[in-house]
């Protein structure tokens, strides 16, 4: 019998301290089951680490988080995921609301080729914004820990910029629309250590105004700024490759004392 026809299904949280609830019951991609049973509560003001082996479904539950996913062929849900408490997949929802409040910054920094300042104000235009916006760019930048670098240059091209500023700038163009989450998909993957740490700190810094969801490669950074960790696994005992959660819990917990065999094993480097 394998390690996941011994798990408990874990049933869906929700409460005042979850700022996005989400229940998988499954999520496909055309015909293929990609993730199953995986009910990973966000909690508010926290960062939670998803962590497991490629392929588990870590991105594609993150990218369920605001409906990034709506924008792939063939991807569907079925489960529920509620932000204080609505469901962000119900009739007359819009996904570019859902955006404006639930924000994403990618793995590969992806600035647009214009300017730092016209970065940071794109999602204010999209979000139609009357105020000031050079107020809210100097907040917004400063919020990504970038402001000093480039007070003296916005208007200069953000490609201009070295990888880990372009992702701080990616960041700033988040935050820049005030959402209440923020997901991080591998935020760090393509930049130095120096640069990682960097963005860490920032991680830090910014969960005292967001609840933080960090997809990650890397074990140590989970375990550096998570406070609940979900690992993932791979069910490969039917044939197939579906994704799903094994546990979610305290990070210094989930790796000290995990609960599921299967979290030893993957924790002890036995499979990845
Ligand atoms: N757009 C897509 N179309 C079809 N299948 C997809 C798509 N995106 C992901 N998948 C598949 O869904 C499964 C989960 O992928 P996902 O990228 O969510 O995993 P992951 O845990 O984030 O992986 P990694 O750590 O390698 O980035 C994989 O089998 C992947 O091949």
């Amino acid at each position: 019998m394998s390690d996941v026809a011994t798990l408990e299904r874990p049933k869906p949280v929700d409460g005042p301290d979850v700022a996005i609830s989400c229940s998988v019951q499954k999520i496909f991609y055309g015909a293929f089951l990609a993730v199953r049973d995986s009910n990973v509560p966000i909690e508010k003001g926290k960062i939670t680490g998803f962590i497991g082996p490629s392929g588990c479904g870590k991105s594609t539950v993150l990218r369920s988080l605001n409906r990034m996913n709506d924008l792939i062929k063939g991807f569907r849900l079925e489960g529920q995921v509620n932000f204080l408490g609505q469901d962000i997949y119900g009739a007359g929802v819009d996904p570019v609301v859902v955006r404006r409040h639930i924000g994403m910054v990618f793995q590969q920094p992806n600035p647009f080729s214009m300017s730092i300042f016209d970065n940071v104000a794109f999602g204010l235009r999209l979000n139609r914004f009357k105020g000031d916006a050079a107020e809210k760019v100097e907040h917004a930048l400063r919020r990504a820990a970038l402001w000093d670098e480039v007070k003296d240059k916005l208007k200069a091209s953000g490609l201009s910029l070295s990888g880990g500023q372009q992702q701080r700038l990616c960041i700033a163009r988040a935050v820049a629309t005030e959402p209440t989450v923020l997901l991080m998909d591998e935020p760090c993957s393509a930049l130095d250590p120096i640069a990682t740490r960097r963005i860490e700190e920032l991680m830090l810094e910014l969960k005292k105004d967001y609840t933080i969801a960090l997809v990650t490669h890397n074990m140590q950074q989970a375990r550096r700024v998570a406070d609940v960790t979900a690992f993932f696994s791979v069910d490969i005992s039917q044939g197939g490759r579906t994704g799903h959660l094994v546990e979610i819990g305290d990070t210094n917990e989930l790796f000290d004392s995990p609960r599921e065999e299967m979290t030893k094993k993957y924790l002890r480097g036995e499979f990845s």
